[in-house]
């Protein structure tokens, strides 16, 4: 299994090397050349099992013989092991026909744990097999920053700096971020919004002789490995309502585009995926480009759903690579156009292959708001600002209500007591096992929105660049 760039300008690469790249040497994401695809019978035999042996069976056909199945089932145990929920990914029922597929039973309370247990052992197993050393460099918003403290602390071979928006998180976000001790994490807060801390990674990616220096690595989801890790749920939570014999469909809410695109990964593999929607909070960028074909983004509206306050949906990318019928030339102009001008036209051919299989919503600050009040009145649980995002545009969207509509919670409402608690009067707890998070000393660089400063800083935190020097 090989992966190309969909800018086609970068050298084929095989799995761990596309795990330790993050992103493509030209400016591109990773895809696989081809989709594996698994049968209906493989699909209907995951009904029952662990996650952890139902993510071996998913991730297992992207690896090509570049790691054990055994190697690759310890992995998968040791990820999953550290979730607070027997069945990892749970699904529960808010309506008739509408569930909840409740991703925030990791360590850090958020989807992004799911694929980041499993990426940082695969990638500290890579890098104990070559013997070498990475500097990973991530953007968040607020919760994939988290997850890489959780995830990559203490470990030998990574050092990570992770780039957070200044101000623009909630008070748990930045002190899952900032309060680890270890010395192989380092928290920066950019004064800027996460579009911006985003850009700062793709530039130092871009700076050739900068990322070889420090051994750049990177673990949003532009890495490959934590899109395919995403796809496993789909699988799950498909299966325990009734596929492959019945189609299922999602609402995701979207920032990034990566966890919905790990959805149509499912779908490509064979997962019988009715539709996939969009739900963006009034950071609208991907509805309006999916209604007019013109992707152009506005200035960032800081919302109640700060993880989702996002412009540059970077994984967008890969998609428009499949609707352009994987033409990477035609995508790379599209994105020379946006790095150029800041807008392009999706074609009417693509633009109508992605509403073939995507449909797109957005909810305002007064849904989301009365959802969660709705959600706690009906249920009697708390639900998060994004995750009500996702079931205020899942119940606006026309679907066939005999098909069940699964919408991704995608964290805990305790990650954002302040907004919940503007929406509906009561404080969302955190978890026993977090409640000294606010007493924990925090550690954080602050610097402006600047390449040349932000480099500096990350040689400095590099051991990768410190080896190099004395080699
Ligand atoms: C809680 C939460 N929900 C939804 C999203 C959107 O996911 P994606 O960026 O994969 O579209 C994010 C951030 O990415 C998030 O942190
Ligand atoms: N919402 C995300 C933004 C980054 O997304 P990623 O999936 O590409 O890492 C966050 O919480 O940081």
């Amino acid at each position: 299994m090989l992966y190309v760039s969909t800018r086609g300008e970068a050298p084929p690469l095989g799995f761990i090397d596309v795990t330790l790249a993050g992103l493509a040497r030209d400016g591109g994401l990773y895809v696989p050349q081809s989709w594996p695809q698994l049968s209906s019978d493989t699909i209907a035999s995951f009904a029952g099992r662990d996650y952890a042996e139902v993510a071996v069976e998913v991730i297992r056909p992207f690896t090509g013989d570049q790691i054990s199945v055994s190697d690759l089932s310890r992995i998968a145990r040791e990820a999953y092991g550290t979730f607070r929920h027997p069945a990892v990914a749970p699904i529960s029922q808010l309506r008739s026909n509408l569930f909840l597929l409740e991703l925030f039973h990791g360590p850090t309370l958020a989807f992004k744990d799911l694929a980041m247990q499993f990426l940082a052992r695969l990638m500290d197993y890579a890098l104990e097999q070559r013997g070498e050393r990475v500097t990973i460099v991530v953007a968040t918003s607020g919760d994939t920053g988290g997850a890489a403290v959780e995830a990559f602390r203490g470990r030998n071979r990574i050092d990570l700096v992770v780039l957070f928006p200044d101000g623009r998180v909630s008070d748990v976000q930045r002190r899952m971020m900032t309060s680890a001790d270890d010395a192989n994490i380092h928290a920066v807060a950019i004064d800027g919004t996460f579009d911006d801390c985003q850009a700062l990674v793709k530039a130092m990616f871009n700076h050739h002789a900068f990322a070889d220096r420090v051994r750049l690595a990177g673990v949003n989801s532009i890495n490959w490995s934590r899109i395919v890790a995403q796809a496993v749920y789909y699988f799950t939570a498909a299966v325990s309502l009734g596929a492959p014999s019945r189609k299922v469909a999602f609402t995701v809410p979207t920032g990034n585009f990566g966890d919905i695109f790990a959805g149509h990964v499912a779908r490509r593999m064979g997962l019988p995926v009715d539709r996939l929607v969009i739900a963006t909070n009034v950071n609208d960028i991907l509805v309006r480009t999916l209604t007019s074909g013109a992707h152009e983004p506005r200035e960032v509206i800081a919302t109640s759903s700060p993880s989702m306050d996002i412009q540059v949906s970077s994984n967008f990318e890969r998609l428009l690579f499949e609707a352009y019928g994987r033409d990477a030339k035609a995508v790379a102009a599209l994105m020379n156009n946006f790095a150029q001008s800041k807008r392009f036209e999706v074609a009417s051919a693509a633009l109508s292959d992605i509403r073939a299989g995507f449909a797109a919503g957005r909810a305002d600050e007064d849904e989301v708001a009365s959802t969660i009040r709705t959600a706690l009145r009906e249920t009697g649980h708390f639900i998060d600002p994004h995750t009500a995002v996702g079931i205020a545009v899942a119940e606006k969207e026309p679907r066939d209500p005999s098909l069940p509509m699964v919408v991704l919670s995608t964290a805990h409402a305790a990650k954002f007591p302040d907004a919940v608690e503007a929406a509906c009067g009561e404080r969302p707890p955190l978890p026993n096992w977090l409640s000294d998070l606010n007493e924990r000393k925090e550690h954080i660089t602050r610097l402006p929105s600047d390449q040349t400063q932000v480099e500096k800083f990350v040689q400095a935190a590099s051991r990768a660049a410190r080896e190099g020097a004395a080699a």
